[in-house]
């Protein structure tokens, strides 16, 4: 366990004390903070001090409902962006495979369609297959599996990796504190540059209502003689290491995180008919999060007067889990510039 202080205790502190490292806070502690606080703490060679400040902690965020399947979703209209974000993770998770670490595995399966896609980023996955008629005509379990693609991609369960991204900030001399900001003002001068990783806490935190919930709905089954994920316009079975993700609800702008048992029943009866041998399935939980959905992922450094830098990463809808390493390398370049920048100018 951390160390969990629950109020700052930090010194006034000014770039003008060079002898001190920069003091980098980052809020939020989903996926996409872990994550950009360790980034930061490798590009910067650890001559930085990161503090992750969040009201929530793994595993009560909405990182932990997230299946972890690596496919851009939701993700907004910066596709190059996305899908140079997806290629950096995908590579970071063949890493950390390569260590023998759990909870992330490479898994292929069906995507049937209603209307044909063939999107770019499939060039990134193995395997890729489109289907042909008589293929669709094979596969294809209800009316709208017009058309279909298989491929392989990868999963990479989150609340194992946010523990693992976490145990090693924490080893880099990294600090946690669990709080909820009402208002940055309260970070006064305490730290040189504040990192915004607040997801859907950035509409309130930094008054950006164009970031807007997409609520999912999911039930996690253990069902072990599936192995293959399925996913068409309105339903998918996922999977992890010793559990399947039944969803996919999408609802924009819905706030409710009680589970809807009658979504719930819609949810199994759908994945079913796509995979009936989850007629076997046991159930073991049920879960929602609100994807932090916006136009585009914002992640810029933003300059507002009597206030640090602030680099915003933020806004990842569907696919936090899927650029969140390509996003977390491109936030700690941006601290360590703005870090140069300030240097040479004392
Ligand atoms: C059902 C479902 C399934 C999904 N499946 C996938 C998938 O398979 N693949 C994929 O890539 N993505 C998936 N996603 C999307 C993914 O979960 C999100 O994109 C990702 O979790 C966003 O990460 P985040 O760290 O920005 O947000 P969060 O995990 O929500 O973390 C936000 C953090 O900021 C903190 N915070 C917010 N406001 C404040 C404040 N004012 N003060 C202090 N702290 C604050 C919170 O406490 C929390 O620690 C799924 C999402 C859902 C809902
Ligand atoms: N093409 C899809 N429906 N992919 C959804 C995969 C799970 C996910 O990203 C989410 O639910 O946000």
């Amino acid at each position: 366990m951390f160390l969990i202080s629950r109020c700052f205790t930090h010194q006034l502190m000014t770039f003008s004390n060079a002898k001190m490292p920069p003091k980098i806070a980052v809020l939020g502690a989903g996926i996409i903070g872990v994550s950009s606080a360790l980034a930061i703490q490798q590009i910067c060679q650890k001559n930085v001090e990161v503090t992750i400040i969040a009201e929530r902690f793994s595993p009560d965020t909405t990182s932990d409902v997230a299946a972890g399947l690596i496919e851009p979703f939701l993700a907004g209209s910066d596709v190059e962006r996305v899908k140079e974000w997806t290629r950096l993770t995908i590579e970071r998770i063949k890493e950390y495979m390569s260590e023998g670490n759990l909870g992330a595995e490479e898994k292929s399966g069906y995507w049937m369609q209603s209307v044909k896609e063939v999107p770019d980023w499939l060039k990134l996955m193995k395997n890729v297959k489109v289907l042909n008629e008589s293929e669709v005509a094979a596969i294809r379990k209800r009316p709208g599996h017009n058309f279909g693609v298989f491929y392989t991609t990868w999963y990479l369960e989150p609340t194992r990796y946010i523990d693992y991204c976490t145990k090693k900030i924490m080893e880099n001399g990294g600090k946690i504190i669990q709080r909820k900001i009402e208002n940055i003002d309260e970070l006064g001068n305490d730290f040189d540059v504040i990192v915004n990783c607040t997801g859907l806490g950035s509409r309130v935190l930094f008054n950006d209502e164009t970031i807007r919930p997409c609520r999912g709905q999911i039930v996690r089954v253990s069902c072990p003689q599936v192995r293959h994920f399925f996913i068409d316009d309105d339903f998918y079975t996922l999977i992890n290491d010793s559990c399947l993700i039944l969803g996919g609800t999408k609802d924009l702008d819905q706030w409710e995180l009680e589970v809807n048992s009658k979504t719930a029943q819609k949810i199994i009866e759908g994945n079913c008919q796509n995979i009936p041998s989850l007629r076997h399935a046991k159930i073991l939980s049920h879960h929602i999060g609100l994807r932090p959905c916006r136009p585009t992922v914002r992640l810029e450094k933003e300059i507002k007067n009597n206030y640090p830098p602030i680099i915003h990463n933020y806004g990842h809808g569907g696919s936090g889990v899927t650029i969140h390493w390509g996003c977390a390398l491109e936030t700690a370049e941006l601290v360590n510039k703005t870090i140069i920048e300030r240097k040479s100018h004392l």
